[in-house]
C-alpha cells in the first residue's frame, strides 16, 4: 500500500488535530490493538509499551512510511485511571481527581517501517484539578466529553474549567507530547522547522 511519508496510528482526533498543526501531509491507519497490560508495570513502561505497540501493529502492514503511536494514561496515588467504562465510572474518576493532583503519563513511538527502526519516549505532566462539587461532576459527566478519555476529563475542552494549573508540557495532557515527537521525527529525517535555502542567506 502507498501512504504518505507520515502515519498516525491513532483513532484520536485529538492526536490527528495535534499533529495537523505541524502543517506535514499524514495518513491516518488505526489499529485495533489489544490494550491489555500487566497492572504492575511503572506507568512510563505502560505507556512506551502501548504507544508502541499501536505504532508496530500498524507499521507491519507496510512497506514503507513512519509511524507514529501514542498512549496517555492518568495515575492518582499509584492506581491507572483509563477511560471510563460508563457515566458512574466518570462521576467516580472525577470525585477522586478533584481538589488535587493528578499525573498524565504520554508515551509515543515512532517506528520506519522499512527497516523497523525506532525510537520510544515518553512525557509526564502534573495536574492539579480544583475542588468540584458532586453537583459540577454531574454537569460535567452530562455534558459527554468526559467518555473517551483517560481520566474522564479533556483539558482541551469543558475540562479546561476545573483544571487550575500544570506543571509540565500541555501537549501531553491531550495526549501527544509535541515537542517529544519533533525529536524523534528528526532522528528520521523530518525536519518541521527546517530552515530553507533562501532563508539561511
Ligand atoms: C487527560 C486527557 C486525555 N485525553 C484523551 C487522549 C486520548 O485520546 C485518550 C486516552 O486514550 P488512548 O488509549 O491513549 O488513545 P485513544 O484510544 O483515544 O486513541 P488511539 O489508541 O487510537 O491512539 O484520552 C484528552 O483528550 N484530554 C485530556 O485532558
Amino acid at each position: 500500500m502507498h501512504v504518505n511519508k507520515l502515519v498516525l496510528a491513532s483513532g484520536s482526533p485529538r492526536r490527528r488535530e495535534l499533529l495537523s498543526g505541524l502543517g506535514l501531509p499524514f495518513d491516518v491507519i488505526v489499529s485495533d490493538v489489544d490494550e491489555t497490560i500487566e497492572e504492575q508495570m511503572p506507568p512510563e513502561e505502560m505507556v512506551r509499551t502501548l504507544a508502541y505497540r499501536k505504532a508496530s501493529a500498524v507499521s507491519n502492514t507496510l512497506q514503507d512510511g513512519i509511524v507514529i503511536g501514542s498512549d496517555t494514561i492518568v495515575v492518582l496515588d499509584g492506581q491507572v485511571l483509563g477511560k471510563p467504562v460508563d457515566e458512574q465510572d466518570a462521576r467516580s474518576m472525577l470525585s477522586r481527581l478533584q481538589g488535587r493532583a493528578h499525573t498524565v503519563y504520554s508515551g509515543v513511538a515512532v517506528i520506519e517501517a522499512s527497516t523497523g527502526r525506532h525510537l520510544v519516549g515518553h512525557r509526564s505532566t502534573l495536574v492539579h484539578m480544583r475542588s468540584l462539587t458532586d453537583a459540577e461532576i454531574v454537569a460535567y459527566v452530562q455534558t459527554g466529553e468526559p467518555m473517551d478519555k483517560a481520566g474522564s476529563y479533556a483539558i482541551q475542552g469543558i475540562g479546561s474549567t476545573i483544571v487550575d494549573r500544570i506543571d509540565g508540557d500541555y501537549f501531553t495532557v491531550v495526549g501527544l507530547p509535541m515537542e517529544l515527537l519533533a525529536s524523534m521525527l528528526t532522528s528520521f529525517g523530518i525536519h518541521v522547522l527546517k530552515a530553507t535555502e533562501d532563508s539561511k542567506r
